[in-house]
């Protein structure tokens, strides 16, 4: 079943008089399915948010159409469906975030107990609990964006679309929405999100779509990806075969199973160039192949391709 579908949408805004018009999505087509992660990448400005913020009804298409469960949005009844995290999200900063919760779960139509036993539960899985009585003007940044994920997840709906989801997070809140994303993944959730992270876009998706000057400009199943990069991050095994794990132990690197692949962490801060990195330590790679490239290099190869 396809949960979003997005045919041939445009958007131009109009700032104002004596202002130029900007063209933020320009022919946008695409997919999501039912149970899938799908995630969008691109440069800053490339129309990611408008696409989300038009996909929830909150911006109107110029031209195409976005369907939710194969029928057209109308009314608001559909976000009761949707867990909606906005870029920034606005949330009533005068409230406590026990409040806003509240709120929130009463115009979804949940039952105050129920209200009650998610809310807490969601609170101390983001680690909220020492502020949940506090009023939301008062949380840091990386609080506020935990605040809209309970608020995103309170009526525990079956898709989420989560704008920049890591956003503003430090390592520790990053893993912590990363663990409970995969956790969701894995209850069958339909996730559409966005992010610049791509080494956590590239671990969550089934498939990937490159947003460039508002189109699609490329879309990577999780397995091409695999392919593509013959690693990164993931190496499978039989790139393993390829370079001695010892060897990437000698140097510092650590390797670990994960879904099917490996992980591989490299000490370097260029860990997206494991070619590189492997040139670099003078690890010699048996077999042929040379260039293994990342989706963070995939994404710069393309991206400036476009802009010659
Ligand atoms: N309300 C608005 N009025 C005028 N222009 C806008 C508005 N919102 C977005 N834009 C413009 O539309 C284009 C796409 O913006 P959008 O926020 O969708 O990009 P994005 O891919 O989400 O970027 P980022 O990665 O920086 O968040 C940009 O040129 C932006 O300046």
């Amino acid at each position: 079943m396809i949960e979003v579908e997005v045919r041939d949408v445009a958007k131009t805004y109009n700032p104002g008089l004596f202002k130029k018009n900007v063209r933020a999505v320009n022919g946008l087509s695409f997919k999501v399915n039912g149970g899938e992660v799908f995630g969008l990448i691109g440069p800053n400005g490339a129309g990611k948010s408008t696409t989300i913020r038009m996909v929830m009804g909150l911006v109107r298409p110029d031209v195409g159409r976005i369907l939710f469960r194969g029928k057209e949005l109308s009314g608001t009844s559909f976000r009761r469906e949707i867990g909606y995290l906005p870029e920034n999200p606005y949330l009533y900063d005068h409230l406590t975030l026990e409040e806003l919760l509240f709120f929130a779960g009463r115009t979804s139509g949940m039952e105050k107990k129920e209200i009650r036993l998610r809310a807490e539960e969601l609170v101390e899985r983001l680690c909220l609990t020492d502020v949940h009585a506090r009023p939301l003007r008062t949380f840091s940044k990386g609080m506020l964006q935990r605040a809209g994920i309970c608020f995103a997840l309170l009526h525990d709906p079956s898709t989420l679309i989560l704008d920049e989801p890591m956003s503003g997070l430090d390592p520790v809140g990053r893993k912590m929405v990363f663990d409970l994303v995969m956790e969701l993944k894995r209850q069958g959730k339909t996730i559409f999100f966005c992010s610049h992270i791509l080494n956590d876009v590239e671990r969550l998706c089934d498939r990937i779509g490159l947003l460039n000057k508002g189109c699609l400009v490329r879309e990577f199943s999780r397995n091409e990806l695999l392919q593509i990069n013959d690693g990164l991050l993931f190496l499978e095994t039989r790139i393993l075969e390829l370079v001695e794990i010892e060897q990437i132990e000698q140097l510092g690197g650590r390797v670990r199973e994960f879904e099917g692949g490996h992980l591989v962490a490299i000490p370097t801060e260029e860990y997206f160039s494991l070619n590189r990195y492997f040139e670099q330590s003078g690890i010699p790679v048996k077999g042929g192949r040379s260039e293994w490239l990342s989706l963070e290099d995939l994404f710069v190869e393309i991206v400036q391709e476009q802009a010659r």
